[in-house]
């Protein structure tokens, strides 16, 4: 069987790639600009059919989304079939097919991927496609869905989703009839597990004070006030900013980006969080959960994704303990450099910690490696995964105690209750609640696990971030040459002091963060450090910012 070359084209003309521009599938898919972008879904559309052959018409996803980015913005992922992120090496695929100029150079890509990951067009294909609230996502979705049908398909349209929900259909489809079915297909479906989890979990803890959530007008908001209902008063919730039609509105001085980056309270909650209240932010896809509160003085307390970690991991801990699983499950963590010193300290005083590159696959399979693995990015993107083999341990295990039998109970109900396929922020504030509930902890308590050293982040844009190449997780610079010396220079005079830098996988900007035991010294050492950044790459001395030291 051969490509269908004259509906390709025909296709192919509707969606002209603008001359200028190189696109690139990242750390976070292909995402810029939703001005910019139709040619890409199209192409996206053609790449995710191939996906799917090369995989025996296993169901591909599709995510339309740019997640906390401005509402402008916009972009895509692919998700393959076990509901994790698409495999590193066809992401090249994707680069190259986005970027060819001519339909020539287009079709010429095609048979080279076609070749040289030996795909039989003959097979099947399944795609299943979702999209956020962006207001270009129809259009988007529009080329993405001309894609298919140059290719002959005609997709699953789930419309608008959840990045997790999406996540969570896929691998509930081709986990459907095996031993490893994840769930039923379907929004409701995972509403149901969730919700029956959760209420298994809490049951008999008392009815917690209300919950505020953040929903940063985005699909978060409709998400989360369906998954109330199916709640009831197990857990009740508060949800603002649920404006999803308002133009602009979306990620705009709310959701958890920020939150985090900011570490302010929105001010949409300002008149309505009182002191000692939780509450929580979404980003703009729903995959990313940053909670925090007030104290009595109306300070501010950030619970960012370390200290969802801290609070997680150990009570997964606690509970294979009690279960009687200790030595025969083990638990780790997984952080980016982005974690907390204070929390890397905190958690590797308890269990095994690991430290990868930024970029939630690289997480997700180092979190692979333990039985049950936990991974969290201190910006609140992170989920718990467990091992095959825990789980056959957890349903084979007898428990030779009650309280066994209860840890046991509340270790399977957690593997329900968490979205393993990918971070989800409101399976992850499930997860939350249920670990507050059972140590009755409210917001302070949960904080004063540790303390975080203060910190600062800081982008320097630079005349090519390409150039900046790091080892050791990201945590030191191999190029510029010599830079990194004169970095260790500067940090060891702070008390506390740690720094690193490296190039965005996002965006067009290298990011420089620092800690240190003090809040001023922790702002000194970032601007230093962003200061030498900048003039060691070359960066014009008229336009240096001038918070740079
Ligand atoms: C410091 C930071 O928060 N970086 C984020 C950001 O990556 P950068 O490569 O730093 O642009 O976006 C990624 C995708 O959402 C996320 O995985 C990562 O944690
Ligand atoms: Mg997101």
């Amino acid at each position: 069987m051969s490509l269908p070359l004259d509906t390709i084209q025909k296709h192919f003309d509707l969606h002209p790639k603008p001359s200028t521009l190189q696109f690139q599938y990242g750390t976070a898919g292909f995402r810029t600009s939703a001005s910019v972008l139709d040619s890409v879904l199209f192409r996206v559309g053609i790449l995710a059919v191939l996906r799917s052959k090369k995989l025996d018409g296993k169901t591909i996803g599709v995510m339309i989304t740019a997640s906390h980015n401005p509402e402008p913005d916009n972009g895509v992922k692919l998700v393959d079939p076990r509901g994790e992120m698409l495999e590193a090496s066809w992401e090249h695929h994707a680069s190259t097919l986005a970027n060819a100029d001519t339909f020539g150079d287009f079709v010429e890509a095609l048979e080279l991927i076609i070749k040289s990951t030996k795909i039989e067009l003959s097979k099947p294909a399944r795609v299943v496609y979702a999209r956020d609230t962006r207001p270009s996502g129809p259009a988007l979705i529009a080329a993405f869905e001309d894609g298919l049908k140059a290719m002959g398909l005609k997709g699953r349209d789930e419309g608008v989703k959840t990045t997790p929900v999406l996540h969570y259909l896929v691998r509930c489809i081709n986990t459907k009839g095996t031993k490893e079915e994840y769930g039923e297909d379907s929004e409701t479906g995972y509403m149901m597990k969730l919700s029956s989890a959760f209420k298994k979990l809490v049951a008999g803890k008392p009815i917690p004070q209300p919950l505020i959530i953040d929903c940063a007008n985005g699909v978060g908001g409709p998400t989360a006030e369906l998954l109330s209902t199916y709640l009831g008063e197990t857990l009740p919730l508060i949800n603002l900013n649920t404006a999803t039609k308002t133009l602009g509105a979306l990620n705009n001085a709310c959701g958890a980006d920020f939150v985090k980056t900011t570490q302010r309270l929105p001010p949409s909650l300002s008149s309505v969080l009182k002191p000692g209240q939780r509450a929580c932010s979404l980003d703009g896809d729903a995959d990313r959960l940053i909670y925090y509160y007030l104290d009595e003085r109306n300070q501010f307390h950030l619970l960012d994704g370390d200290k969802i970690a801290a609070l997680v991991a150990a009570f997964i801990v606690e509970l294979v303990k009690s279960a009687g699983l200790e030595g025969t499950i083990d638990v780790g963590v997984v952080q980016t450099a982005y974690a907390n010193g204070a929390s890397t300290k905190y958690l590797s005083e308890r269990l095994p910690v690991r430290c990868v590159p930024t970029g939630v696959k690289y997480l997700h399979h180092a979190a692979e490696h333990y039985s049950v693995g936990v991974y969290f990015e201190a910006n609140g993107h992170g989920t718990v995964l467990f091992s095959p083999s825990a789980m056959e341990t957890l349903a084979g295990h007898i428990p030779s105690t009650p309280a066994q039998s209860t840890a046991l109970n509340h270790l399977i109900n957690l593997t329900h209750l968490v979205n393993q396929t990918v971070g989800d922020a409101l399976s992850d504030m499930l997860m939350v609640e249920v670990v507050l509930a059972h140590k009755s902890y409210s917001g302070i308590e949960w904080d004063s696990l540790y303390s975080d050293l203060p910190n600062r982040l800081v982008r320097v844009v630079v005349k090519d971030r390409n150039i900046f190449k790091t080892e050791d997780a990201e945590r030191r610079l191999v190029s510029p040459q010599g830079l990194q010396a004169k970095l260790d220079d500067v940090i060891k005079k702070y008390d506390g002091g740690r720094a690193f830098v490296r190039p965005s996988g996002t965006e067009d900007v290298v990011r420089v963060y620092a800690e240190a035991t003090l809040r001023p010294q922790a702002d000194e050492l970032a601007f230093k450090v962003a200061g030498l950044v900048y003039d060691q790459s070359g960066g014009d001395p008229l336009t240096r910012p001038k918070e740079f030291l």
